[in-house]
């Protein structure tokens, strides 16, 4: 079986935008972030999505840009967003539709990480300090484990390197 589709998940800052580029050029797929697309064809940022139309509309957008994406792209890799597989039957869509992978990354290392980028991230914004956005990223984290843990497959924080990840893919592709 040839790898046509790869779709990254996880939370928020567990790397799927930075490891999907990375990816992409061993693979030679064409890699697309989703809420770039989504940006694109809304003609306004995340932020402003949230902020003038709200998370249901949002979650609306999101559903049907990654239908539009994949339809439209015979081979992908694709950077989903933290919440996509959680929303309108995206974790089914995507485990039909190619190989899913959960990059799960500990909420330690994401509070290290999104501490100074959680004003891009309307979900995190806005939270007083460090143990605000950790108690944030824990709940978020336990509502979403079940939709995550449906991937094929899982690669744990530190092994959530393009090395890695390139030779966990192979491995099941060669063997699947
Ligand atoms: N493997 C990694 N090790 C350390 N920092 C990382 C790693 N992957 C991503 N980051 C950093 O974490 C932040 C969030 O990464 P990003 O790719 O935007 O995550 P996501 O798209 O999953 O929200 C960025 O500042 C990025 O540089
Ligand atoms: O976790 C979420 O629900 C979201 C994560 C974001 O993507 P990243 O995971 O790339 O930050 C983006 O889709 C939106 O802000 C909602
Ligand atoms: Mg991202």
């Amino acid at each position: 079986m040839g790898l046509t589709h790869l779709y990254l998940v996880g939370m928020p800052g567990s790397g799927k935008t930075t490891l999907g580029l990375a990816l992409a050029a061993r693979y030679g797929l064409p890699f697309r972030d989703l809420d770039e697309e989504i940006v694109r064809r809304e003609g306004r940022s995340i932020v402003e999505l949230f902020a003038q139309e709200g998370e249901a509309y949002f979650r609306q957008a999101e559903a049907a840009t990654l239908r539009a994406v994949v339809a439209e792209h015979p081979q992908l890799l694709l950077a989903t967003g933290g919440g996509t597989p959680c929303f309108h039957q995206n974790a089914d869509f995507l485990n039909e539709n190619g190989l899913t992978l959960w990059l799960d990354v500990p909420v330690d290392e994401l509070v290290r990480r999104l501490l100074q980028q959680a004003a891009h991230r309307p979900l995190l914004a806005q939270l007083p300090d460090e143990a605000a956005l950790k108690s944030r990223l824990t709940e978020t984290l336990a509502a979403r484990r079940e939709f995550y843990a449906t991937a094929k497959l899982c690669c744990q924080a530190d092994r959530c390197t393009p090395e890695a990840v390139f030779a966990l893919v192979q491995h099941y592709v060669t063997t699947a």
